[in-house]
């Protein structure tokens, strides 16, 4: 009897064993288990959430990016029956991402939840006896799980672009932004860098400074200077020391105030927003509502109500169209002016060593000798000759020669613009002024005294006519 029961038992758990063998070795469990879950979701009411990918403005949902981040790095999605598997930012790197169409579940405080990676949007579906008890601290885990993330591998950054819809109204589009600009590949004086560079670092641990001030935690940059002088790509480099997204508005495409007004309040934190050609739009539109929808998101009224971790940059070829309206530079509106000079020798010198890897040539005696002259190009022209010829850095030289000889009596020469001099200068919080100046090869930080004093005598000098100006005097230190 004792034997027919352990013989009995031995064949059964035989039976379990080859069905359980049957059902994983030939993927059966998978169909078994998508018949429980229709099971499971016949019996329990469901309620089902979308994530949409915008919002009713067509502005860029931030939430589905976060549930978008969460998702992909869930377990659950290797287990999935199948799933998309594409390259990731270095070369050999291989990540999962969600398929459309594709369901994965998860788990939260004992409740299943599954989400649907549908058109446009991410599908919630949870027991409705759940709801109560933990969609809330999910969503907020799911925040925390994605800033985490973020935290530890580098934002996927994006360009945003304003495209009008079909109702002729302005949205943003974007795209991954891959700008391969940093601060290293930029020629430009190295103690305004460093200092650029310092000043965005307080810049993102100013949180707390800023609100005891009761200011909106913003920053805002003025670039000026003649075309191809690395303007643009100082922008990018900002936005790859800071991990920030980049929000590009061109403004002959914004048609009424109130576009770019849902525009300025679509962009989110983390970002830089890019207004180019500012001296053109100031041109073109003076005085209209949309420069005043500009100076309230300048100061913060406009984006006090979103989210704040951003920087406000605008880019232009000169600070004389800044006339039409001087109240744009008024101090805490633009906090930082920086000034994109034509190349000079030492310009010269840094694109030599990155665009030909040359750091001394027997040519370059001769090269400052015609930049003593007065000659100049952009910093733009003269890397365009050095790529033409990279193969023969005394090819590139020679040819960079050549042009600079023939620039003599160039506009840019007499122009307005100062050339050999570099500096920032600050009009933030404590109304100071920093200048760091390459023909006195003084410091950012440790100018003398006697240059701070003339600078400042000049700005006050100066302030009673126009805002903020320092580009005189460099004639006279560059010995012009
Ligand atoms: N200071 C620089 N250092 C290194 N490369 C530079 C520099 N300035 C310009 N370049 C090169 O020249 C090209 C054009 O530069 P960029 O678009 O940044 O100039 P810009 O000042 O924005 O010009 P624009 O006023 O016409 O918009 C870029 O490809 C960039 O690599
Ligand atoms: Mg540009």
């Amino acid at each position: 009897m004792i034997l027919q029961i352990l013989v009995g038992f031995v064949i059964i758990c035989s039976l379990v064993m080859i069905l359980r063998m049957l059902l994983f070795k030939t993927g059966l469990i998978y169909t078994v288990k998508k018949w429980w879950r229709c099971i499971e979701n016949i019996i329990h009411v469901q309620q089902v959430l979308k994530v949409p990918e915008f919002n009713e403005s067509m502005q860029e949902n931030q939430l589905y990016r976060k549930v978008s981040l969460y998702l992909n790095s869930l377990p659950t999605l290797e287990d999935s029956d199948f799933t998309n598997l594409v390259t990731g930012k270095k070369p050999n790197d291989i990540v999962l991402c969600l398929d459309p169409n594709q369901t994965i579940d998860d788990n939260f405080l004992g409740a299943k939840v599954t989400w649907t990676n549908s058109k446009s949007c991410f599908v919630l579906s949870l027991r409705k006896a759940d709801k109560r008890r933990i969609l809330r601290p999910y969503l907020q885990h799911i925040h925390t799980v994605s800033d985490e993330i973020e935290q530890i591998k580098p934002r996927d950054l994006k360009l945003y672009m304003n495209v009008k819809d079909q109702q002729g109204n302005g949205r943003w589009r974007s795209v991954p932004f891959t700008h391969p600009s940093t601060f290293d590949t930029i020629s430009m004086e190295e103690d305004l860098k460093n200092k650029v560079k310092s000043d965005l670092e307080s810049f993102l641990k100013g949180k707390q400074y800023y609100h005891r001030l009761g200011r909106v935690w913003r920053r805002s940059f003025l670039l000026y200077g003649p075309s191809g002088t690395g303007k643009s790509s100082f922008v990018a480099a900002m936005a790859n020391f800071l991990s920030y997204d980049v929000y590009d508005i061109d403004v002959s495409k914004v048609a009424k105030d109130s576009d770019l007004n849902s525009l300025l309040l679509g962009t989110t934190s983390r970002s830089i927003v890019v207004i180019e050609d500012f001296d053109r739009f100031l041109m073109e539109k003076p005085r209209t509502e949309n420069l005043s929808v500009i100076m309230k998101f300048m100061d913060g009224i406009l984006n006090s109500c979103v989210a704040e971790e951003r920087l406000m940059v605008f880019t232009m070829n000169s600070k004389e169209h800044l006339l039409i309206d001087p109240a744009v530079l008024r101090p805490g509106r633009i906090d930082v002016h920086i000034h994109f000079p034509l190349c000079d020798f030492s310009g010269f010198k840094s694109l030599a060593s990155t665009y030909l890897g040359v750091k001394d040539h027997k040519l370059f005696a001769q090269v400052g000798e015609i930049f003593q002259t007065g000659a100049t190009l952009s910093q733009a022209e003269i890397g365009e000759l050095m790529i033409a010829n990279r193969n023969s850095p005394s090819r590139a030289i020679k040819s960079v020669i050549t042009a600079l000889q023939q620039t003599d009596g160039d506009a840019r020469v007499s122009g307005k613009i100062g050339r050999s001099k570099k500096f920032v200068e600050e009009v933030g919080e404590t109304g100071g002024v920093f200048c760091s100046d390459t023909g006195s090869g003084g410091s950012g930080v440790g100018h003398t005294g006697r240059e701070f004093r003339k600078l400042y005598g000049f700005l006050r000098m100066k302030s009673n006519k126009v805002s903020h100006s320092f580009d005189s005097g460099s004639e006279k230190r560059d010995g012009r």
